[in-house]
């Protein structure tokens, strides 16, 4: 294929994908219809005679009308993309002087509010960019932080996105297992699609600002203040000045992209003053005066080659989804989990189907959904789960509403490997210099069954293995003999026992009881009282602890404690606590100015508890003070400056530490 047939080939796909995105059922993750416009670029700029007309990269969005077609007062733009530094800096050279605010680019609609007079009139969709689909009702039904009347004279016209909420997105999932909505930005999508607000009234949605135009004009000239006097909820806006602190907060958008309440893509850059804005003009489809820059995706699309059932710790059997290697969330995905039999029939997937796979920070890749379920050949099969164990050969039983497979034979070789693996997991007892690889082979050789069985270890056995020499054999006895130190909080976690997560371990700790032996000893009663931890778990903790009563003596017995750690307790304060009532922030690096050394900020902040601090995660007015370490971006402290926290350095809080005898 030439260059012009490559050209015509992509302008075509890109307008047939479009299509299918803008009706509400795209084909590809946007990663990879991204990945289709940059080639496409790139081939335009390097023969730019081949230049396709129309130009699908100048058009915006697709005439989609569902409701009402409605004309923008001025066009609903897109925005110029970036993924460098260069181009941050290259912006800001194009606008000396001028204050940016740099927010999050929020995933989902965007949306034009008009007012007349304070009084909302319309709602209407971007479409393509020249037209618009009035969606008033149904954004007057189902979208917060739309205010239904507003103290501004004339015309005012707010743009910003509509998005539906994670925790809407999860809440409405759990409620509805039979039909999901595959991600948050569809189901914003498709709730603006619905004929009757009625029907989709539990896909609420939530509106964050991010334009605003008057006329006359008469608010403030600064952006962020202009909405928020308004009395609409704005995207998160930081004021930069230049390049450096914008790519700070570019990056501090990206480390907290999972922990925020809505999907972002990237960054937005942006003049901050509205007539700056505007005087910076257009290009042929997008404002001179703001600048996307993207991040990584978090979903891609890819083929599902095959499903495979693993057998976990507990007997659970899950399905385990094999594919098409694709990079997403920064890493090469090769497998991601299906959940359940009954995820699999909601969903509709099958295998050699294309599917949409997300990876979003820590958590496991998952199989979202199917996209494209119409280009099926047929040659796809069904996903029969199994009816026996895929390790042990016994029969499976169902459990739960989801219908979930077990395998309850305790016997188990894949179970026995996986709660060995987990117990030496760093949650647990850390028995770091040991293996997945090598914890199944020992158990194969029959030397690890059951946890305690690692105490049982000698050099000298485990120099008779192949490919085990002096160093690696010392190196496994000695993180074998620390994991001793395990305690109650982490034994517990280790011992997996079903429904009781990390945090109920964290909460007995905390809630007084000295050892595993004497969480058994308190019986259901005794455990329910104890906040937060219900009957469900109660039972199955003291179900199991009993089970596993002989294990716990053998662990007793090797030498390994079970009782309750310091670091697990609620921190003592000590006398004179030179930090009560002070909630504190800590950043940067900090070192112990005894030794030199580098100390972690956990173990810092831990011991600013014990002086009566409380540790916040991010500066806010309700900060009393910002402490600083080496290394602290300016982002951080002109933050503390401007919301008048006090900006102490480590130096000063150590000396109060030291002074109270807490370090
Ligand atoms: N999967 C597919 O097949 C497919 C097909 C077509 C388009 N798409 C996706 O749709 C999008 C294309 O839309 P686009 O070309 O307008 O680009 P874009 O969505 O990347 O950028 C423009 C949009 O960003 C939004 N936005 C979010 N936060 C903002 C903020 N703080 N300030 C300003 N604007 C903000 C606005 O709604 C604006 O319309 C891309 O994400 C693309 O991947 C996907
Ligand atoms: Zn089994």
């Amino acid at each position: 294929m030439n260059v012009e047939e490559r050209i015509q080939e992509l302008a075509g796909r890109i307008v047939e994908l479009r299509d299918a995105y803008y009706q509400g059922s795209p084909v590809v993750a946007d990663a990879d219809y991204d990945a289709i416009e940059d080639e496409l670029r790139s081939l335009i700029a390097a023969n730019p005679e081949l230049t396709p007309e129309p130009n699908p990269l100048d058009q915006v969005g697709a005439p989609t009308v569902l409701h009402a077609p409605i004309r923008h007062s001025r066009p609903m733009l897109s925005l110029e993309k970036s993924t460098k530094p260069e181009q941050v800096e290259a912006f800001f050279s194009r606008f000396p002087g001028q204050p940016v605010v740099v927010m999050p680019k929020l995933d989902g609609l965007s949306l034009a509010l008009v007012y007349e007079d304070g009084r909302f009139a319309r709602a209407i969709t971007r479409g393509d960019g020249t037209t618009g689909d009035d969606v008033t009702p149904l954004v007057r039904a189902l979208t917060d932080g739309v205010p239904h009347q507003i103290d501004a004279p004339g015309r005012v016209e707010v743009r910003g996105e509509a998005v539906m909420l994670r925790s809407t997105f999860v809440a409405y999932n759990a409620a509805h297992p039979d039909k999901p909505l595959i991600n948050p930005r569809n189901a914003a999508a498709g709730t603006l699609r619905a004929k009757d607000p009625a029907t989709v009234s539990e896909r609420r949605l939530q509106f964050l600002a991010f334009d605003l135009q008057t006329d006359p004009d008469s608010t403030e000239a600064d952006l962020e203040r202009g909405l928020k006097t308004l009395g609409f909820t704005a995207a998160d806006m930081k004021h930069c000045s230049d390049a450096a602190s914008a790519q700070e907060v570019i990056t501090g958008i990206e480390q907290q992209r999972n922990e925020l309440d809505y999907d972002l893509d990237g960054a937005v850059l942006r003049l901050a003053d509205r007539d700056a804005y505007a005087a910076a003009g257009t290009r042929s489809n997008s404002p001179r005066g703001a600048l996307a820059f993207k991040f990584a995706a978090e979903e891609k699309t890819t083929i599902l080659l095959e499903v495979r059932w693993d057998v976990g710790k507990t007997g659970k059997i899950a399905p385990v989804a094999w594919l098409e290697p694709v990079f997403v969330g920064g890493t090469t995905v090769t497998r991601a989990t299906l959940a359940n039999q009954e995820v699999i029939k909601a969903r509709g997937i099958k295998i050699g189907d294309t599917v949409l796979v997300r990876r979003a920070g820590d958590v496991i890749p998952f199989v979202a959904g199917v996209l494209d379920a119409s280009r099926r050949t047929g040659a796809e099969q069904d996903i029969v789960p199994p009816t026996h164990c895929p390790s042990c050969e016994e029969p499976l039983t169902e459990q739960g509403n989801s219908r979930e497979l077990f395998c309850t034979y305790t016997g188990c070789p894949a179970q026995t490997v996986r709660r060995l693996i987990h117990w030496a997991s760093r949650a647990a007892a850390d028995i770091d210099a040991i293996g997945g690889v090598w914890i199944e082979r020992l158990a194969e050789s029959g030397d690890l069954e059951n946890p305690s069985d690692f105490y049982s270890l000698t050099k000298e056995r485990l120099l008779e293995f192949d490919r085990v020499g002096e160093v690696s054999a010392t190196r496994m006895i000695d993180s074998i003999e620390t994991s001793k130190q395990v305690g109650l909080r982490r034994a517990l976690i280790g011992l997996a026992i079903p429904m009781a997560s990390e945090g109920t371990a964290a909460r007995l700790c905390r809630a007084g009881f000295p050892s595993l032996e004497a969480v058994m000893e308190a019986g259901e009663e005794g455990l329910v009282a104890v906040d937060d931890i219900g009957a469900k778990v109660a039972s199955s903790l003291i179900e199991h602890l009993n089970r596993l009563q002989p294990e716990l003596d053998r662990l007793r017995a090797a030498g390994v404690s079970l009782d309750v750690r310091d670091e697990d307790l609620p921190p003592v304060v000590a006398a004179g606590a030179p930090l009560a009532g002070k909630t504190v922030v800590v950043t940067g690096s900090i070192s112990d100015p005894r030794t030199g050394e580098k100390v972690g900020r956990p173990a810092f902040q831990r011991l600013c508890e014990r002086a009566g601090a409380t540790i916040a995660s991010s500066v806010s007015a309700s900060t009393d003070y910002l402490i600083t370490g080496a290394d602290v971006g300016a982002a951080k402290i002109t933050k503390a400056e401007k919301l008048e926290v006090e900006v102490v350095d480590q130096s000063e809080i150590w000396k109060q530490l030291l002074d109270a005898g807490v370090a």
